[in-house]
């Protein structure tokens, strides 16, 4: 068996968005993503995927080049590989991700979301290669099945009049009763049982009147609302007295680890985060005061499949939960999250995927949800097979782009509608 890499094929790709809203702006109708492929000297393959903005292409791009001659085997040496790869300046000084939604960026933060995409992909073609499922090759799998939660949007019927974008057929959210009838049919279409309601796009007495539905319609599931960080310390306190009975936690109320200390310092309901601990570096501080009660892992950013293995296990050490975060993601990453939670022990909370807002996808058979869950594969590698002409004609969409849509911007999206939007300063509410 030759392990050897002697190829790999790196596709920028945009993929149809509803119009969903959160407190940046607004989702584009096309969103980048980045398709990795890996080929070993025997002709075995794996994909991997993760952000496709211009940040992380000009990344992959000389990180791939260095790969060729390695071995698929060679997981470790993926992250000193990325640390010779030098990260512009100018991409790091004085920028946050997407608005800030994914937490601090910094030049390590950009190198480990690219490093998961090749991760994920060598993991794929090693499983192949030697006949076993992923999550075999992270040391097994410790349940069948990962529960997932329906991630609720408030959401436009449509993108703006005059922009180009596919249709979508969830209709408007935009009040309680419309995000009641969302979370309806996200019940009946793939079964989910939790629900989290982004939120900080509205004044926080309509967001918690919308969770009250929720509550009333489905007494006795986990809520979530998750403002990213949109509140301040006064208005966090104030809706989780006020939803406290309800919820099964609060994600990101306010913005920052300090902020998020003050709120877990006056308030039983846990808090959950994907923007205060998004790197290893962040964690002493957070778990020290208390900030956070559980840790929405994201492989994209925590630089693959083993860091989220090893986050698990540092958050076990310290008594914090463990759930997953989700940007706009397609079925290999939904694979990839499927392997990595199947054997995490401590995951005692439904991850939040994406997925079903994605009408496209790059397999040629997308994964389902049963009863809210996805079966994890046992079939070797990632359990998925990438149809290629589906990936074409999405890279097509990317290579007629004029660059507009390559670089994730909710708050120009917005002012399409509203050409006097500016991102909302925080806190907002
Ligand atoms: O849990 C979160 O904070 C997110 O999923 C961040 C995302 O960027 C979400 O807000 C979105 O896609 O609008
Ligand atoms: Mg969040």
């Amino acid at each position: 068996m030759n392990l050897t890499l002697t190829d790999v094929r790196l596709t920028p790709i945009l993929v149809a968005d509803p119009p969903l809203l959160n407190t940046q702006g607004v989702h584009q109708p096309y969103t980048p993503r980045l398709i990795v492929e890996v080929e070993t000297a025997d002709g075995v393959t794996g994909v991997g995927e993760t952000y496709g903005d211009g940040k992380y292409l000009e990344l992959a791009r000389p990180f791939a080049e260095k790969l060729k001659g390695r071995s698929v085997s060679d997981l470790n040496g993926l992250f000193a590989v990325a640390d010779e790869v030098a990260v512009d300046s100018a991409r790091v000084r004085n920028q946050v991700d997407v608005g800030g939604l994914r937490g601090v960026q910094t030049a390590d933060k950009l190198r480990l979301s690219v490093v998961s995409a090749f991760e994920v992909a060598c993991l794929d073609a090693l499983g192949k290669a030697l006949g076993l499922p992923v999550h075999a090759l992270l040391g097994g799998k410790v349940r069948d099945a990962v529960e997932y939660s329906a991630y609720l949007f408030y959401k436009w019927e449509g993108h703006p009049a005059g922009v180009a974008a596919e249709r979508d057929d969830w209709g408007a959210a935009l009040d309680p009763a419309g995000i009641v009838a969302q979370a309806r049919t996200f019940t009946e279409r793939y079964g989910f049982t939790s629900f989290k309601l982004k939120g900080g796009v509205f004044p926080p007495d309509e967001e918690v009147a919308a969770v009250r539905a929720l509550a009333e319609a489905f007494p006795g599931h986990p809520l979530r609302l998750d403002p990213n960080g949109a509140w301040s310390v006064a208005t966090s306190l104030r809706v989780a007295a006020e939803l406290g009975d309800v919820l099964e936690y609060l994600e990101d109320p306010a913005l920052g680890t300090p902020a998020m200390a003050e709120v877990a310092a006056g308030t039983g309901v846990p808090l959950a985060t994907n923007m205060c601990v998004t790197t290893f570096a962040e964690i002493a501080e957070a778990f020290t005061r208390g900030a956070v009660q559980v840790v929405l892992s994201d492989h994209h950013y925590w630089g693959g499949l083993r860091n989220t293995q090893q986050l698990a296990a540092i958050c076990r050490t310290f008594g914090v939960g463990v759930s997953m975060h989700s940007n706009t993601h397609l079925g290999i990453s939904l694979a990839a999250m499927t392997h990595v939670a199947a054997t995490v022990p401590n995951l005692h909370h439904a991850c939040d995927s994406h997925y079903p807002w994605q009408s496209e996808d790059v397999l040629t058979r997308r994964l389902t949800f049963e009863g809210g869950r996805v079966a994890v594969p046992d079939a070797p590698g990632l359990g998925v097979e990438l149809d290629h002409a589906e990936l074409r004609r999405l890279h097509r969409r990317w290579l007629d782009d004029d660059g507009a849509l390559r670089d994730r911007d909710d708050a120009a999206a917005m002012r399409v509608a509203d050409p006097a939007w500016v991102t909302p300063s925080v806190p907002r509410w």
